[in-house]
């Protein structure tokens, strides 16, 4: 598995790219990835001033080794070649399309990506929020296959806007989306980040829809608020527990009393070779936040 597999993506954080002080606040935030956006959170009067902001923040640098994500507006809308441009060349790891329903879309944002000059290793995140994307999933997943896509990242809001549903703690409204996406993601190879918490002041309810993403397999979440960070970073992290019980399994099988077997009981529990497969994704994930938070 590649060290960008490896790397950390356990907060992703907004910030509306008119937002200069809020550019200029990241450089000393506790996230994995700062996702700098031009779509929902800049007004269309601001956008080509957002443009600027962005373009100027990330060429000026001081981020340190938080991977930088410029969000464009769609291809369809006035601003969305321009983003792209801008963004292609401006130095960020990445962009985050919104709205994509359709392997196409893939493809038209891949070829507009390499037309601007993106490098090699510039990555194509996607939002996943329309209702058509959820029934095109497999479709847009398999696009990776074959284009510069890495990443899932879910927009709850706007499927519960589409959907006309109501959100509950639970997230009942969005399960089939959720476990859809996920089940996408991993048959093809990428990243799943989960959608943001409204709710700022509500610690309890942000713990608790971590846990439920965590649970569901994602990578980490969409956050809007520095507040968020600290639960999230913690959540989407595997835990001491977690990494010690990964620790036994594999030195279990490295013993060389237990050559050849594909079976063995560690700490009580049937161990199988797929958990060594886990057990070392685990330890990875450990030492790759450890190093993030390091450098
Ligand atoms: C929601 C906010 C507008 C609230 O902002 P504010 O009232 O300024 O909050 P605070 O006074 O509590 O802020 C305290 C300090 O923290 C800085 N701050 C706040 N938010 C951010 C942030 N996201 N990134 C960096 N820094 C931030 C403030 O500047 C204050 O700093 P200081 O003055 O030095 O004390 C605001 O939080 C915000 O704009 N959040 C992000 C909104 C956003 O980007 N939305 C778009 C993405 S969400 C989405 O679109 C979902 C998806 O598409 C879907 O469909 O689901
Ligand atoms: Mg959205």
């Amino acid at each position: 598995m590649s060290a960008q597999a490896h790397r950390p993506r356990r907060s992703c954080l907004y910030m509306p790219g008119a937002n200069t002080r809020a550019l200029e606040k990241a450089k000393g935030l506790a996230a994995d990835t700062l996702i700098f956006d031009l779509e929902d959170a800049v007004a269309p009067e601001a956008k080509a001033e957002a443009r600027d902001a962005i373009l100027s923040a990330v060429q000026g640098g001081g981020y340190g080794p938080r991977e930088i994500v410029v969000r464009i507006n769609g291809l369809d809308t006035e601003w969305g070649a321009d983003d792209l441009k801008m963004a292609a060349k401006s130095g960020a790891n990445a962009i985050l399309a919104p709205k994509v329903v359709s392997g196409a879309d893939i493809d038209r944002l891949d070829k507009a990506l390499t037309a601007a000059g993106a490098s090699d290793d510039f990555g194509l995140w996607v939002m996943i929020e329309m209702p058509l994307a959820i029934l095109n999933i497999q479709e847009i997943a398999e696009a990776a296959h074959r284009t510069r896509l890495t990443t899932f990242v879910m927009g709850t809001n706007d499927l519960a806007k589409e959907y006309r549903a109501r959100p509950t703690p639970d997230r009942l409204a969005f399960q089939t989306a959720l476990g859809l996406s996920m089940a996408a993601a991993r048959a093809y190879g990428l990243i799943a980040i989960d959608g943001v918490y409204n709710d700022i002041k509500n610690e309890h309810g942000l713990i608790d829809e971590c846990e439920q993403g965590r649970t569901l397999g994602f990578d980490g979440k969409t956050l809007i608020h520095p507040s968020q960070l600290e639960s999230t970073n913690r959540i989407f992290a595997p835990s001491p527990h977690e990494v010690e019980q990964a620790q036994a399994v594999i030195e279990a099988f490295a013993d060389p009393e237990n050559a050849g077997k594909g079976v063995l009981k560690v700490n009580g529990k049937m161990t199988e070779l797929l958990h060594l497969d886990e057990a070392r994704r685990t330890v990875a994930m450990h030492d790759a936040i450890r190093a993030f938070e390091a450098a």
